[in-house]
């Protein structure tokens, strides 16, 4: 599977804590990332991760184009909804593209938990912490 990993600054280490703690499962699939965030994460927990431009130079667009090509199964996205971004509409357009294509996506960590006991239900394994 393609998994998109995207946060706005101030949900950086939320998503790094995430992946950490889910490292086996993220390993087992295909990791993209916006450019900072795929930089932190890849820092963090030594995954490979192919990274796009930074989020306010385009990254999000360009993951937006996997999702419209149908490259992309999953997308964990921790927005901050308290901060304005500078490419909002960029934001906006991609998890517009998300529902357009169904593609299942996490804007938090509540979430994200749930998805990522999707994901391993849909590998077989269970649910995680089990
Ligand atoms: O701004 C972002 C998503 O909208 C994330 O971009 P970075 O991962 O480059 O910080």
């Amino acid at each position: 599977m393609n998994i998109a990993l995207i946060a706005h600054d101030k949900k950086k280490d939320d998503l790094i804590q995430f992946v950490s703690e889910n490292k086996k499962v993220f390993s087992s699939h295909l990791l993209f990332a916006t450019g900072t965030t795929g930089t932190r994460i890849m820092e963090a927990t030594g995954l490979s991760i192919h990274r796009f431009q930074s989020g306010p130079l385009g990254g999000d667009q360009e993951i937006g184009a996997r999702i419209a090509r149908g490259e992309m199964d999953f997308v964990f996205f921790f927005r901050d909804p308290l901060t304005a971004q500078p490419h909002e509409p960029d934001v906006t357009a991609l998890v517009r593209l998300c529902d357009v294509y169904s593609v299942p996506l996490a804007t938090n960590l509540g979430t994200a938990r749930v998805l990522i006991n999707g994901i391993l239900e849909e590998q077989g394994e269970g649910t995680a912490g089990e």
